[in-house]
């Protein structure tokens, strides 16, 4: 029925002020109070319209993201919006385009890269975009490794320029965004070589298509790399590849920040890190952190809501049915996917800080903290955006068959979702960089240097060796340093065995080759100690509102809990605990189970995701699933007509059997 709420007793039963958590949710009150204008803006302007997206062809999705994305950019600059505001539309447009990368990557890396006199010049075009730029480094041949890359910048004394120009196929760009059919720039990562010396890998901004007619310049081929997974989807997005042809950039257009090319070809490097030049990724990892949060949350606030709106089984005495959500399997599969986005976003406004601190410390030139920021940085991006693409499926299948229609929003979700595990850093490669940190570290212990940040539970090393968990009821694993005990001895003990069989290698690099699935494994128990440990700081500060901390605590404990049980494994053979304990942690988690429930539906509107950004009728804030589900069906162009094209054609004479005969 139109304007019920048939969610409504669901609501009633939460027992926490759900505008307090919607505050803690945003992060402030200000955040809260721009994300829901913002949202609420997007949610009734027509031409943010989204739902007819996937019967669009290609090149209309292209089209209709051209017209959104300039149409936004419009708003933003008409109505003054702040950056916060400006971000937040382009996140509730809900369309990856071609702005992302201008802003995301492009804009960025001339900030980190560039001299001031480049930022004057390159940011006062690309800030009122008049210029539109991509981040051009992954090629055909290479993306993990960057030191890989083949296209050459070479120095050209006689002209005072550099020649960009692409070897072979494989040193094609191949994959950035907004390179295939928008950018009129990019900032382009190639081998820079100047009196037949290679240094390395550096950033140059180069133009690649005419600002009169947009037609590629001389020395360029450029195109888009063709439709991506799903229907809709990411194809939104030109993806593209780039190749060059001898193609000359004034020397002015490295970005110097870090090294420099004089007029007469010398190379100076700085005496800052060379790692640098990656800073823009490192910068990227750390959004895509609370963007995990927020995909999940968009998954997990559809099934929610599904869950306690679908009924099956349990009538046989004439009553009515059980709403799905009742279920104890339903519950062990969706709750700590809800636990995990509330644990991400606090992860989230953490790394959002490191993030904030170490760009301060560098611009003081203190380095110091670079290895753990990358560490973290790559460890949690990994970590976050894997546990968030298993947890959209899981959200589909939660709902059942509805959750595979696409107006479910499910299959679009995940199709978009999914390549985070691979962008900014494929998953694996970049748990082996936190492996690599977590092996120097342990390596150190005993050198009188003490780990410090994320890894300083590694200073404690004697007594987390040796110690047995102290866990002897159920009650005992809400008690915050049991859990996080069990989680750093787990994490300890998994890399100091890490460590110990590296040392049976004599060559060290064949050893980390050898190893690299158990240290995969160690960087992931890391990484969860790292999550786990700011959800309990989160619970430990200082919250306002009704019953709210309370909730927090909840999914706090569960988040751990469940992540124990899911890596029993681990814990069990580090004696981390006791198959004892971990049973009393399971018996913890169905109590945690039956206290979230009532609060199940309030907890996800706290998200305070409006309808259209959540684009599922099954998440449908009023629950009103069933005629929705008719009226989506209603819309399909096979239901155009009774009869469907195609009937003369094939299903009668099949049926009257009066096709000609086949020759083979
Ligand atoms: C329907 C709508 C739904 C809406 C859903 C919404 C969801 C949206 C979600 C998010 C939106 C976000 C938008 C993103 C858009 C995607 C755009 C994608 C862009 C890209 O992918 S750009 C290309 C990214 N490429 C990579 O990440 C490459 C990965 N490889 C590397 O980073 C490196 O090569 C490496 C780290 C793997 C290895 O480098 P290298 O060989 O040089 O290094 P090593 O020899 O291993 O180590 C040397 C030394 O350096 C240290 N190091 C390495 N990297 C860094 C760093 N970045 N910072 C600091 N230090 C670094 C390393 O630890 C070593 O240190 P030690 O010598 O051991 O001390
Ligand atoms: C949607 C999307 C958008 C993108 N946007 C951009 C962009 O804007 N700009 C840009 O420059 N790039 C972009 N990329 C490229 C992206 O950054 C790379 O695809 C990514 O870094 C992974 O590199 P790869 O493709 O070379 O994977 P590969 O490294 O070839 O990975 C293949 C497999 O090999 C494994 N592997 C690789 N190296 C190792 C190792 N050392 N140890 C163990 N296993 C290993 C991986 O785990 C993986 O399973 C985008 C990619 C996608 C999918």
């Amino acid at each position: 029925m139109e304007g019920v709420d048939h969610l409504a007793d669901e609501r009633n039963k939460a027992e926490f002020n759900v505008d307090d958590m919607k505050i803690i949710w945003a992060g402030s009150r200000h955040a809260f109070d721009v994300s829901n204008r913002i949202s609420r803006f997007v949610a009734t302007d027509p031409v943010f319209e989204k739902s007819n997206r996937a019967l669009m062809t290609r090149k209309e999705l292209f089209k209709n993201t051209l017209k959104k994305s300039v149409y936004a950019w419009k708003i933003i600059k008409e109505l003054r919006l702040s950056d916060e505001e400006g971000i937040k539309l382009r996140i509730f447009m809900d369309q990856p385009g071609f702005l992302d990368l201008h802003w995301g990557m492009f804009v960025p890396a001339i900030k980190g890269q560039g001299t001031e006199e480049q930022q004057q010049k390159w940011l006062s075009l690309a800030n009122k975009m008049q210029i539109i730029g991509c981040y051009a480094q992954t090629e055909l041949g290479h993306g993990s490794n960057v030191q890989g890359l083949e296209t050459t910048a070479t120095f050209d004394p006689k002209t005072d320029q550099f020649i960009m120009h692409s070897p072979t196929q494989t040193s094609s760009k191949w994959w950035p965004g907004g390179l295939g059919k928008v950018s009129t720039h990019a900032v382009v990562y190639a081998r820079l070589i100047t009196n037949g010396k290679d240094h390395g890998v550096h950033g140059f901004i180069v133009q690649l298509r005419s600002l009169d007619d947009h037609s590629p310049l001389p020395g360029i081929t450029i195109g888009d790399i063709g439709m991506k997974f799903g229907n809709g989807a990411y194809n939104s997005m030109d993806n593209g590849f780039l190749m060059f042809n001898q193609f000359r950039i004034p020397r002015d257009q490295m970005l110097m920040r870090l090294s420099k090319v004089t007029r007469e070809g010398k190379y100076i490097a700085s005496d800052v890190p060379r790692q640098l030049v990656y800073g823009t990724m490192v910068s990227v990892r750390q959004t895509i952190v609370s963007k995990a949060s927020d995909a999940l949350a968009r998954a997990v606030c559809i099934a929610t809501r599904y869950s306690a709106v679908r009924r099956q089984f349990g009538s046989e005495n004439g009553g009515i049915e059980t709403q799905v959500i009742d279920y104890k399997t339903q519950q062990n599969r969706l709750f700590p996917l809800l636990a995990s986005a509330y644990a991400f976003r606090f992860v989230g406004e953490w790394l959002k800080w490191l993030y904030t601190d170490v760009t301060q410390r560098l611009e003081a030139s203190d380095f110091v903290t670079l290895p753990e920021a990358h560490a973290c940085t790559a460890g949690l991006k990994s970590m976050t955006t894997s546990a968030t693409s298993d947890g959209i499926e899981e959200c589909r299948k939660l709902c059942g068959g509805h959750g595979y229609l696409w107006c479910s929003g499910l299959p679009e979700l995940f199709a978009v979702y999914v390549p985070a595990c691979t962008y900014e850093g494929d998953n694996v490669v970049l748990q082996l960089q936190v492996a690599r940190f977590l092996m120097k570290t342990v390596s150190q212990l005993g050198s009188g240097k003490a780990p410090a940040g994320t890894t300083a539970y590694m200073g404690r090393a004697q007594h987390l060796l040796q110690c047995r968990s102290g866990v002897q009821k159920a009650e005992d694993w809400l008690n915050p340093s049991m859990v996080l005990e069990a989680f750093e001895s787990r994490a300890l003990r998994m890399a100091i065995t890490c460590a110990k069989n590296l040392s049976k290698f004599e060559n060290q690099e064949q050893g980390f080759s050898e190893l690299l699935a158990d240290l995969v494994e160690a960087a992931i128990a890391h990484c969860q100690l790292i999550v786990v440990s700011k959800f309990i700081a989160k619970i430990e500060g200082e919250i306002e509102g009704k019953g709210v901390k309370k909730q927090l605590k909840n999914l706090c404990y569960i988040y751990a809990l469940h992540l124990l049980h899911k890596h029993l494994g681990d814990f069990l053979s580090t004696n981390s605990v006791t198959p004892e304990q971990a049973s009393l942690a399971s018996h913890q988690l169905r109590s945690l189970y039956s206290q979230v429930r009532p609060n199940a539906v309030a907890l996800v509107d706290a998200f305070d995701y409006t309808d259209h950004y959540l684009g599922s009728v099954l998440g449908r804030y009023d629950g009103n699933v069933y005629p929705k589900l008719f009226e989506e069906a209603l819309k399909d162009p096979l239901n155009d007509s009774v009869v469907p094209d195609g009937y003369h054609e094939y299903i009668r004479p099949l049926i009257k059997q009066n096709f000609p005969s086949a020759k083979l």
